[in-house]
């Protein structure tokens, strides 16, 4: 020991391994690593920037900013997901919301990840790429030599056997504008008139809530954990506040900005508040809370994209976070009641022209 501090030799040998080498497909080659090995700076975790950023839309134009675009087409995109995330539920709950369900399939991984990341239960076929088990293929077969990770969702071109897209902010818009005469419906979930108010609460959500919860369960410094709980539960004091008073984020229409909330608040309770130990309140105690996760839950084809189950198990199933992987049987939550919200005035979705 020396001037009060411990030094651990393998430690900071390991840490230096980290720098160049945390992540766990390096030049195309699998390395088993736990989740965000690579993201953990100084005891607090910074998630990576997603790399594919292609565009899909209805006649192959560049998307927004001049972004690469395909054409879209019933048929030739799939998604590769997982329940228990996130980020790739919020793609599933726009393809249904949108009524793309017939013309993008989707492929579920089993809830948590193996030794080699996400994975199927069955051999799946990309197209292209051929029969698969491991989600890590759909990278490689992008990029023989890509390093980085192999995250779910991603958003799958079956005709050119490539991943188009696997950041869920962008697959949400793509979803939301790119399938127009092929999607079910003509709603639109980013109104023209709506967006700075929808990229007001997309702003104060993410890093707070969205990507707070993470920065709460992986920290690994006490610091770093006080700062995102306490970041989590403002912002949730915030929205509480607003939604007693508002039936969604953005006024009466129904918008992007709640289906990136829900996700995270139909986690809460079952998830984020024992496993990544965010337990200053469970949703269920706060006010307006409960009645608009009802509500959101309740809505038609929403439900079908929540496994709360495969929810429990993946976030439990963190190696770094519960070593033992024990599951806790609570808490029971009740999300089929009533939302009793009719008291506050909402239109629903709004269509292309806010009708
Ligand atoms: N920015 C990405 C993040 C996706 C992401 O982090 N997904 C997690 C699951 S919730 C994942 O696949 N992690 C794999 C890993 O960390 O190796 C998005 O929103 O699409």
């Amino acid at each position: 020991m020396t001037n009060g501090t411990v030094r651990f030799p393998l430690s900071s040998a390991l840490r230096r391994e980290r720098k160049t080498d945390a992540v766990p497909l390096v030049n195309g080659e699998w390395r088993d690593k736990p989740p965000a090995a690579d993201e953990i700076k100084g005891g607090a975790f910074h998630r990576l920037e997603s790399p594919f950023r292609d565009w899909i839309t209805p006649d192959g134009s560049p998307g927004p900013d001049g972004k690469s675009a395909s054409a879209a087409e019933p048929g030739r995109y799939e998604l590769y997901i997982a329940y228990s995330c996130p980020w790739a539920s919020r793609t599933l709950a726009v393809r249904a919301l949108k009524g793309l369900e017939d013309a993008i399939a989707v492929h579920a991984a089993e809830p948590f990840m193996g030794s080699e990341g996400w994975h199927y239960a069955q051999e799946q076929n990309g197209g292209a790429t051929g029969p698969f088990h491991n989600h890590h293929r759909l990278y490689t077969a992008t990029d023989a030599a890509f390093t980085g990770k192999a995250t779910v969702p991603v958003l799958w071109d079956r005709a050119e056997g490539r991943i188009v897209n696997n950041e869920s902010a962008d697959i949400v818009r793509i979803l939301n504008d790119g399938f127009i005469g092929i999607a079910g419906n003509d709603l639109d979930l980013y109104p023209e008139a709506l967006r700075p108010e929808i990229d007001r609460w997309n702003d104060r959500i993410y890093p707070a809530l969205n990507n707070g919860v993470y920065r709460a369960g992986f920290a690994t410094a006490q610091h770093a954990y006080d700062e995102a709980v306490r970041d989590v539960f403002e912002a949730l004091d915030e929205i509480d506040a607003h939604l007693a008073a508002h039936r969604y984020l953005a006024g009466e229409w129904l918008t992007e900005a709640d289906i990136r909330l829900f996700v995270t608040l139909i986690r809460f309770d079952i998830a984020y508040y024992g496993a990544f130990k965010c337990n200053l309140r469970y949703i269920d105690e706060y006010a307006a809370l409960p009645g608009y996760l009802r509500e959101i839950y309740q809505w038609p084809g929403i439900a079908g994209t929540v496994n709360l189950d495969h929810i429990k198990r993946g976030y439990y199933g963190i190696r770094t976070v519960n070593p033992t992987q024990i599951v806790p049987i609570g808490p029971e939550i009740d999300i089929d009641g009533p939302p009793g919200r009719d008291a506050l005035s909402g239109k629903g979705v709004a269509t292309r022209t806010l009708t």
